[in-house]
């Protein structure tokens, strides 16, 4: 058994040290203290990928924020963990438990423009406006986005964290950056958004928005006390986007775009639309489906709504621009 110390004690809750990791961390801290009486503490746990200078892509991907909380949990050093969804591999390790999925947040991508600019504003004004993003599925969009205005921008690739990369447009040095919506509002930053992008043009990352919280599966019964934090629509909807994530054999620097929402904005809860978008990084080519099915009654159906979108959006093409694809 991975007992937690002492029942009612503090439970140990392991946490990367950004600001962005400290406050989605912070915020399910509270949840869990509502939710099960327990106190509860955060352990800051340093991972690769924020004491490497290099690419994301080239130290494996968002994945590797990932594997040293993963590695706590199953030493038993700590008791969860908080993720953001989109970070996770999309294969589930033996020995651990996505305890629960709370309700997402705007699962968005935002534009911070110099200027207060919205992207079609810069792009059709700028001439060729510098834009910073490092991940593929944001550029190739955005450029098909230009592109669909009669208007070209440059992609920068850019890391750090979000006070740098906001710093680029204060700065000067870019015209703007693209930055999930969600992790700009749990900073406390959501007013320096200048345009939110429509999920039409620029799909998000699958799970973008939402949480984790994982346990480990042998602490049965903290995985059944935070089973409380579990949102069912959210978890569906992230299962299916992730499920298209894996069908796609995309790794997590390849240019997939994925969102399942209710179709008639949540008024009846009947059925969930799935839309996949896979494109090449300059956005050259790109294959943007979706699929309507009823709202999946467990994982197992939300998944297999992923794998007909994946099988669809290949049969049109898209295993033609895998290739492409950076690992
Ligand atoms: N790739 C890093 C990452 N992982 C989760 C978020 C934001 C919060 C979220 O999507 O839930 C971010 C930053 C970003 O993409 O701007």
């Amino acid at each position: 058994m991975n007992a937690t110390p002492c029942a009612g004690g503090p439970l140990r809750l392991g946490t990367r040290r950004s600001a962005l990791a400290l406050a989605q961390s912070g915020t399910v801290a509270e949840l869990v203290t509502a939710a099960t009486g327990r106190p509860v503490e955060l352990v800051e746990i340093t991972t690769y990928g924020d004491v490497s200078r290099e690419s994301l892509a080239s130290i494996g991907g968002a994945g590797v924020f990932v594997s040293a909380l993963r590695d706590a949990l199953l030493a038993g050093e700590i008791d969860l963990a908080v993720h953001s969804l989109k970070d996770l591999p999309t294969a589930q390790p033996e020995g651990l438990t996505l305890a629960a999925v709370p309700p997402r947040a705007d699962p968005r991508d935002a534009l911070v423009a110099r200027g207060g600019l919205t992207f079609e504003r810069l792009a059709v004004t700028a001439g060729r406006a510098r834009v910073g993003t490092g991940s593929a599925r944001r550029a190739g969009q955005l450029h098909a986005w230009a592109r669909a205005l009669g208007c070209e921008i440059e992609t920068v690739p850019i890391r750090g964290n979000v006070d740098t990369r906001i710093g680029y447009v204060r700065d000067g040095e870019l015209d703007a950056v693209v930055l999930a919506a969600a992790g700009l509002h749990r900073l406390g930053r959501g007013e320096e958004i200048t345009d939110l992008l429509a999920p039409d043009v620029v799909l998000p990352a699958p799970g973008q928005g939402a949480l984790a919280v994982e346990c480990a599966s042998s602490d049965a019964a903290l995985a059944a006390g935070l089973a409380v934090l579990d949102d069912p629509l959210t978890r569906v909807a992230v299962t299916a986007e992730r499920s298209l994530l894996a069908a796609l054999e995309a790794g997590c620097s390849a240019p997939v775009g994925a969102y399942a929402d209710l179709p008639d904005g949540g008024r009846t809860v009947t059925e969930m639309r799935l839309r996949g978008a896979v494109g090449t990084p300059d956005g050259s080519a790109l294959v943007q489906l979706s699929i309507t099915g009823p709202v999946p009654a467990s994982d197992g159906e939300a998944a297999a709504l992923g794998r007909a979108l994946a099988d669809e959006m290949l049969a049109k093409g898209a295993a033609g621009l895998m290739g492409e694809r950076e690992h």
